[in-house]
């Protein structure tokens, strides 16, 4: 059997007294897309703070590849190959399309980060091979048409899409996806849905995907884990976990309406 690329274990978190994760273990087969879930305050964006580096938990191991990642420098870690996309996008406006993918090429191309900014218009010319990745890309990701346009000026949806891909030029190993379709109409939804299956499929990244649209985690997921308290509630497949008792309960519980609404409704599908 082939080592989980990611293996999370007794990881406990807490904040000046405050207990953000109570003992999360969980695990990455294969090339599965992997979701969490949870009321707000549940724990979901402090797990993807701990994976990349931002948060050292006080109890518990985080393997990567079969290496311990704690206390690594989040730059390291994502060298390692663990990209991530933000909530609130995080590019560069007044850059293109194209330069903003380049950047995910930074450590390839074997400078720091912020020198990656300075040294670009060399590395433009003289990284082939990172352009032709770069390119690649933009191919998959459907967006040859806004390519020398500053990200700044397109479509929400269009930069979450370029965000995305500059993860991608990371080239990485395990793929996390922060609400990847926050803020999105239906049909930019559709979209990324359709590149988040592909990505899986044809480009075979394992990804971690955390989301209050239930009815895309429902969709897209192989797995998923739904947290209350810091605490998983269960993992398993999309139909078990919508069925659990202890799930409907977590959502039940809050004051999270629209996510009750979205669980009550993808639960009497
Ligand atoms: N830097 C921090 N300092 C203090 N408390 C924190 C910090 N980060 C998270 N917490 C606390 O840890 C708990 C879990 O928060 P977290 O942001 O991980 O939840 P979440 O599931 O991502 O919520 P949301 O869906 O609202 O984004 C909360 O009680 C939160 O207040």
């Amino acid at each position: 059997m082939t080592e989980s690329i990611l293996e999370v274990t007794d990881v406990e978190l807490s904040f000046a007294g405050v207990k953000a994760l109570g003992g999360v273990s969980f695990d990455i087969r294969g090339h599965e897309l992997f979701a969490i879930i949870g009321p707000n305050g549940a724990g979901k964006t402090s797990i993807f703070n701990v994976l990349s580096g931002v948060y050292r938990p006080q109890v518990g191991e985080v393997r990567f590849a079969g290496e311990s990642i704690l206390g690594v420098a989040p730059h390291r870690i994502a060298e390692r190959g663990l990209a991530r996309t933000f909530q609130n996008i995080e590019l560069f406006e007044n850059l293109d399309v194209v330069d903003n993918l380049m950047l995910g090429r930074h450590h390839h191309l074997g400078y720091g980060w912020p020198s990656a900014v300075a040294w670009l218009g060399k590395a433009r010319r003289a990284e082939v091979a990172n352009r032709r990745r770069v390119e690649e890309i933009i191919d998959f990701l459907e967006i040859e048409s806004y390519r020398h346009l500053p990200v700044g000026m397109l479509p929400y949806g269009v930069q979450k899409r370029i965000e995305l891909g500059r993860a991608l030029a990371m080239e990485p190993r395990l793929l996390l996806l922060d609400e990847p379709v926050a803020g999105m109409n239906g049909e930019e939804t559709e979209d990324m849905a359709r590149f988040i299956l592909d990505i899986r499929d044809e480009l075979q990244i394992p990804m971690i995907l955390v989301e209050h649209d239930m009815g895309l985690v429902m969709d897209l997921a192989d797995r998923v884990m739904a947290m209350d308290f810091g605490v998983p509630i269960t993992i398993g497949s999309p139909h078990e976990v919508q069925n659990h008792p202890d799930v409907v309960r977590a959502y039940l519980g809050t004051v999270d309406d629209a996510a009750t609404d979205v669980i009550e409704e993808v639960s009497s599908r």
